[in-house]
C-alpha cells in the first residue's frame, strides 16, 4: 500500500509525462497535416487529449454545448483550478478558438512547443502594458480571422471551489470587438483533487456552456457591470454544479 503523497506524486507525474510524451509526438503530426503555428492544430490536439480522461478514472457530463454555436467570434470565459483542467477545456473546445496563456507555459518543452503551434496567445503577466496590447491586437484579428478566445479570467489556478475575482482583460477584449461573452462552468474539483491534502482519486465533473452574453453598442464604460455579471452567473453556476447550495443563496 502506497502513502497518499507517493501516490498523488505518482498520478501526477504520469499525468506530466503523459502530456510531454504525447506533445513530442504529437507535434511533428501537427507540422506535417496543417505546416506551423495555427488554430487548426487545435483539432489534433484535441483529438489527444480526450483520451487522457481514461488514465485518470475521470467523466465530464456537459450540458449547454449549444450555447457555443454562435455566428463568428466569441469570448469564451471559464474558471481555472488545475493543471488538469486542458482536459475539461478539449471536452468541450470549438472549432476554431484560442486561448489566452501566461508565456512561461512556452518554456515546458515539447508541451510549450504544442501549445505554442496550437496557436495560443501569449501573455506576459508581469507587464501590464504589454498584456493590454496583445490583448488589443486578439480584440483586431479575431473579427478578421474569425476565431473564438478562450480567457480564464481568474488569471491563474484556483482549487478552492470557489471563484478568485475576475480581471477585466478578457470582458475589455470583448467590448473592444463588440462580441458576446459566453461563460463556461466546471464544477469544483475539491471531492477528487486536493494537492494540499494528496487526493487524486477518480472523478466527475459537471460542465456548463451557458448562454452568450451579448456586448453590442457597450463602451468601455459599461466594462466593470459586464465582469460582475459574468462574475455573478458563473459563481451561482459553480455553487450549483458543485452541490453548495447555501453558499450560492448568501452570494444572490
Ligand atoms: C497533444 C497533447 C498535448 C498535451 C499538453 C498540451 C496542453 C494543452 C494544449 C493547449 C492548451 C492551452 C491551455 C492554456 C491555458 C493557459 C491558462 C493560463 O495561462 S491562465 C493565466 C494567463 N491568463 C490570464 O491572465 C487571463 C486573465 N487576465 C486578464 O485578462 C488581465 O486583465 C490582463 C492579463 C490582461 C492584465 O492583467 P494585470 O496586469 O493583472 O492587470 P489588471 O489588474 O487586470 O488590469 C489593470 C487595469 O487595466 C484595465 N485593462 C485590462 N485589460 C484592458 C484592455 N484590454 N483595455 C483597456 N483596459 C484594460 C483593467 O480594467 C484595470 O483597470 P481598472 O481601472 O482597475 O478597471
Ligand atoms: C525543457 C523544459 C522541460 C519542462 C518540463 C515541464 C513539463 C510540463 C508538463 C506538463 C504540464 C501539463 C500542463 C498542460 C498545460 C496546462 C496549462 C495550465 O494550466 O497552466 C497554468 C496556468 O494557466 C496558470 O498558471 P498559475 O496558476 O498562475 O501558475
Amino acid at each position: 500500500e502506497l502513502s497518499p503523497a507517493v501516490n498523488f506524486a505518482l498520478r501526477i507525474s504520469f499525468y506530466c509525462l503523459l502530456c510531454v510524451v504525447s506533445s513530442a509526438l504529437t507535434a511533428p503530426v501537427c507540422l506535417l497535416v496543417n505546416g506551423g503555428r495555427t488554430v487548426k492544430n487545435m483539432r489534433i490536439i484535441k483529438t489527444v487529449v480526450k483520451t487522457f480522461k481514461y488514465f485518470f478514472g475521470l467523466r465530464f457530463e456537459v450540458k449547454g454545448l449549444e450555447n457555443f454555436k454562435v455566428e463568428g467570434p466569441a469570448i469564451i470565459v471559464s474558471n481555472h483550478q488545475s493543471i488538469l483542467d486542458m482536459m475539461g477545456l478539449m471536452e468541450v473546445l470549438p472549432d476554431d478558438c484560442v486561448q489566452v496563456g501566461k508565456k512561461e507555459l512556452m518554456y515546458t518543452g515539447s508541451v510549450g512547443l504544442i501549445i505554442y503551434l496550437g496557436g495560443v496567445i501569449f501573455i506576459n503577466r508581469k507587464s501590464t502594458t504589454s498584456a493590454k496590447m496583445v490583448m488589443a491586437e486578439v480584440a483586431k484579428t479575431m473579427t478578421t480571422e474569425n476565431v473564438k478566445v478562450w480567457v480564464y479570467p481568474e488569471g491563474t489556478r484556483n482549487c478552492t471551489g470557489d471563484l478568485l475575482p475576475f480581471k477585466k482583460g478578457a470582458f475589455h477584449l470583448a467590448v473592444q470587438a463588440q462580441v458576446p461573452v459566453i461563460p463556461v462552468v466546471y464544477s469544483s474539483f475539491t471531492t477528487f483533487y486536493n494537492p494540499k491534502k494528496n487526493l487524486f482519486t477518480s472523478g466527475k465533473i459537471k460542465v456548463e456552456v451557458l448562454p452568450p452574453i451579448e456586448t453590442k453598442g457597450l463602451t468601455s464604460d459599461d466594462v466593470s457591470d459586464l465582469t460582475d455579471r459574468c462574475f455573478r452567473t458563473m459563481r451561482e453556476t459553480l455553487f450549483r454544479l458543485s452541490g453548495h447550495p447555501s453558499e450560492a443563496k448568501e452570494s444572490s
